[in-house]
């Protein structure tokens, strides 16, 4: 059978804060195409995880591979910039006081500078500008464009967010329990948002509510004391006796 090289994969992947160890030698790999939930009770590792994937934390052992090529010390800049890890709480905090448009063209500016280089300047202008309207359109914010970003509900915040994540046109985007504080509507038209992105970019969903990782993951990595616990489809998920006892609680 044909092996496929993983997006994303690290290899006994370690840190540790003092005597605590918040990541214990993980093997974690995610593949092209996928949208993969992480969870885990509070404090079983899965922010420090994905810092470390970002490149926000140095790991204190293991490696750390993107697209086949190791990135393991790697800053963070770079991966988000050059390899497209796009985390949203790290690239994307909102200006409050500019428009949604000029939110996005901030965080669209660097990726089309580096795709346009060779073009003319009223072309590379057209070109941040169909790129953000198309970027505010995927998240259904087309229509406030011209809005100031303080202006908007915290969900819409959220999604212009995931907007300014898209303009860096990442290979994967990590979405940082991007539903907390979110209505039951929001939620939904959130989660048909990261269904229309996953087909372009691969996905890594740090998210407490089951229902929603049930309806978007297509698999699921349980982590637990900083280690995997389990890993599966949401049915194995679901089914998953150890599972149920260290973390789903029923
Ligand atoms: N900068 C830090 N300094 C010291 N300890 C830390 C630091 N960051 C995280 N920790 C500890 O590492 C462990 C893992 O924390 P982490 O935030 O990665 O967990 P988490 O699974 O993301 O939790 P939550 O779901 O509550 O966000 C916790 O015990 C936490 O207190």
């Amino acid at each position: 059978m044909a092996t496929v090289t993983p997006l994303l994969s690290t290899h006994g992947i370690s840190r540790h804060f003092g005597g605590l160890v918040a990541v214990d030698r993980v093997n974690f790999e995610v593949h092209p195409g996928e949208i993969r939930a992480l969870i885990g009770p509070n404090g079983a590792g899965k922010t420090t995880l994905v810092n470390l994937i970002c490149g926000r934390l140095v790991p204190s052992g293991g490696t750390i591979f993107f697209e086949g090529e190791e990135i393991t010390h790697l800053p963070a800049h770079v991966r988000a910039g050059r390899k497209g890890i796009a985390y949203t709480f790290q690239i994307t905090s909102i200006f409050g006081n500019l428009s949604c448009a000029d939110n996005v063209a901030l965080a669209a500016q660097r990726s089309l500078a580096r795709a346009n280089r060779h073009q003319t300047r009223k072309r590379r202008r057209a070109a941040l500008s169909a790129s953000i309207t198309a970027m505010l359109d995927r998240v259904g914010l087309a229509d406030r464009a011209d809005m100031q970003a303080a202006a908007l509900s915290y969900g819409h915040q959220r999604l212009l967010e995931v907007a300014m994540g898209l303009a860096l046109q990442p290979k994967l985007l990590i979405l940082d329990e991007p539903t907390q504080g979110l209505s039951d509507g929001e939620i939904e038209q959130f989660c048909q948002v990261v269904q229309a992105v996953a087909n372009d970019a691969t996905v890594l969903l740090i998210e407490h509510n089951m229902q929603v990782v049930m309806a978007l993951a297509h698999r699921i990595t349980v982590l637990h004391h900083g280690a995997i616990l389990a890993e599966g489809t949401p049915e194995d998920i679901r089914a998953n006796t150890t599972v149920q006892n260290a973390y789903l609680g029923s």
